[in-house]
């Protein structure tokens, strides 16, 4: 049967699919979005091809592939488990679609036919900045200080953007340097926003990967499962130390009391030596002051407390220089080894509970690991009872 949708979204839908007149309705409302059918998207990527596959996520895979009308593009195949019913993937792409921003991904559309949910974006060159930055020696990007206060503040206006002028506003929940990609030119654009709501809640093993990665991830979001604007901006925290310094804010490589870049950070400030944290790889040539403020910026944005963490276009003030950065508003951020019992300097109880933790993390080429924590939002505090020493 062939495709009653003529002119969906501005384009002409050429394939024969079989549609739904519900889906037909939900299509309708949806104007910034290109429907690709699933042969488009098969020619494109060369049938998903392995030698097309760029990476991998929580939601599935992901390949470049080059559109019929040249334009190359990122094609994100959802995991099979996550085709959730047709109208609930396109409310949700309607509300990704409508958003437009410089340091946002675009959505240029999607393909939903049978179980098939496939997302297409607009391809970013540069990949993220956990396999850049943070990837060790597998990039031969030079991040000088410049480009880093760039990226640092496009990422904080993203997030700006999203929280506050997107109405109603997009909470990320997944805020890491892997879903910060980049462009040719290494501006930064946030990837996944508004992706949380399309995986179904019961599918555990990937909304696990959606909830949050450990180390990034705020102690009342981590522990009571609170998702709100101010855990994101925990998560831009830390991976403000991260840019600065250059190091994952994890790394179970290191002795137990260096492992965690925010707790170093912590310290460093108390000591009055922040500006040790900065990446060494700079070679001393960056802006101190500069440098100290950013990672003060981190700091505000970790703290324990939730309301005392700056709003994003707050942060966008201070980095940008147009708001100063007080010492007397920073107090200890919520750190990570309180809210796991994880005593820092101490010794875990035994070998496996580091193990367990270890066997967590994504595969790395350097000493920088990103430990991901399964946790589904209702069910976190089992999951880390069931993953760390909380008897220590
Ligand atoms: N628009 C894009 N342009 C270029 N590469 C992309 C794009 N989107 C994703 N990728 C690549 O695919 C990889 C996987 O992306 P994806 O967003 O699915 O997972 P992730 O962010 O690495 O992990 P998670 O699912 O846990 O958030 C990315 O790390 C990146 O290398």
């Amino acid at each position: 049967m062939t495709s009653c949708f003529s002119f969906l979204f501005g384009r002409k839908v050429t394939s024969s699919v079989i549609r739904d007149p519900e889906i037909d309705e939900e299509l309708a409302g949806i104007h910034n979005v290109i429907l690709y059918t699933y042969k488009e998207l098969s020619i494109a990527t060369e049938d998903f091809s392995p030698a097309n596959k760029v990476g991998e996520g929580g939601f599935g895979s992901v390949y470049k592939g080059k559109l019929k009308d040249g334009k190359i593009a990122a094609v994100k195949v959802l995991a099979a488990e996550s085709s959730q019913g047709v109208n609930e993937f396109l409310t949700e792409i309607k509300v990704i679609s409508e958003i437009e921003h410089e340091n946002l991904v675009k959505l240029y559309g999607c393909c939903v036919e049978g179980n098939h949910r496939i997302l297409v974006y607009n391809y970013l060159e540069n990949n993220s900045l956990a396999q850049t930055l943070l990837g060790g020696r597998c990039s031969n990007i030079f991040f000088d200080w410049q480009t880093r206060a760039r990226i640092c503040i496009g990422i904080a206006r993203g997030f700006a953007f999203l929280h506050e002028e997107v109405k109603p506003h997009i909470v990320h929940r997944d805020i890491k340097a892997s879903n910060i990609l980049l462009d040719k030119d290494l501006t930064p654009k946030i990837s996944d926003f508004g992706l949380a709501k399309l995986i179904p809640a019961n599918m555990t093993h990937v909304s696990t990967r959606v909830a949050g990665t450990i180390g990034y991830l705020a102690p009342e979001y981590a522990v009571r499962g609170q998702v709100n604007r101010k855990a994101d901006i925990y998560s831009f925290g830390v991976l403000l130390l991260e840019i600065v310094s250059g190091k994952c804010n994890t790394n179970t490589r290191l002795p137990l009391e260096e492992q965690f870049l925010l707790e170093r950070t912590w310290r460093h400030y108390q000591e009055g030596i922040l500006v040790g944290l900065v990446d060494t790889s700079l070679n001393g040539e960056f802006d101190a002051e500069e440098a100290c403020k950013f990672l003060k910026v981190g700091l505000l944005c970790t703290q324990e407390v939730p309301k005392l963490r700056p709003s994003m276009s707050t942060v966008v003030k201070m980095l940008t220089g147009k708001m100063d950065v007080y010492d007397s508003k920073i107090t200890e951020p919520g750190l990570i080894s309180d809210f796991m019992d994880l005593k820092v300097g101490g010794k875990p109880k035994n070998e496996v509970d580091m193990k367990t933790l270890s066997s967590y993390n994504t595969p790395s080429t350097s000493d920088n690991q990103d430990t991901t924590m399964s946790i589904a939002s209702t069910a976190t505090t089992t999951t880390f009872a069931m993953h760390y020493d909380r008897s220590m």
